[in-house]
């Protein structure tokens, strides 16, 4: 199982999130209260090793923009959250970067189809809200057979291992699932998220 810690902005975080096992890391560079500024988002980036993903994420922003930004962090992949078209996916790679195309769970069906993003995200309405869904929901989509998708929203040690059989994911995401308070992550539960997941 693929897994993902979102929302990083602490060395100690990215440190714990690497040793447990998670395979990409992100790092939040727009309106939020995990926002890192794209110097922040490079000097994190230290440390993770080659192999691990670092991501920068980022919601409405044109997709120019993002690449911009992630790029002046340093980072080759980038999430795009809110409304996206197939030359949003373009701009990316045209950029020789790598892309997380992020819909919520109740997006029109086009919206799951593979459009040539690396990884396609299926969140809850609101991203980074903690907020969960009915998981099991999206286990039929005849697109996402096959694919390399992660699921997301409301995720935590307790119920990832659930979620992710009933929705047959092929890779989770977490954020608020990981935190103490909002913004402040928990080492403890990088820690178990991460094993539950890989278990
Ligand atoms: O984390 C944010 O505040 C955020 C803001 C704007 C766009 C995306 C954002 N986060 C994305 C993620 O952290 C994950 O992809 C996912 O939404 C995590 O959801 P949850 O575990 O429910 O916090």
């Amino acid at each position: 199982m693929f897994v993902k810690v979102c929302g990083l902005s602490t060395p100690e975080a990215v440190h714990e999130a690497v040793n447990a096992g998670a395979d990409a890391v992100g790092f939040v560079l727009t309106a939020s209260p995990r926002v890192v500024s794209p110097p922040q988002a490079a000097a994190l980036l230290g440390g993770v090793p080659e192999g691990v993903a670092a991501v920068g994420v980022f919601r409405d922003e044109p997709a120019a923009d993002a690449v911009a930004i992630a790029r002046a962090a340093g980072l080759e992949w980038v999430q795009l959250h809110g409304e996206r078209t197939a030359e949003d996916v373009k701009t990316v790679h045209d950029a020789g970067m790598k892309l997380i195309r992020a819909v919520t769970m109740s997006a029109a069906p086009e919206a799951f189809g593979n459009w040539g993003e690396e990884l396609l995200l299926i969140d809850a309405a609101v991203p980074g809200s903690g907020e969960a869904w009915d998981y099991g929901s999206v286990a039929a989509i005849p697109a996402l057979t096959g694919r390399r998708w992660l699921l997301a929203g409301g995720l935590d040690p307790e119920n990832v291992s659930q979620a992710a059989t009933a929705a047959v994911a092929w890779g989770v995401d977490v954020s608020s699932g990981v935190e103490l308070s909002r913004g402040v992550k928990d080492l403890d539960k990088i820690r178990a998220f991460v094993k539950a997941a890989k278990a």
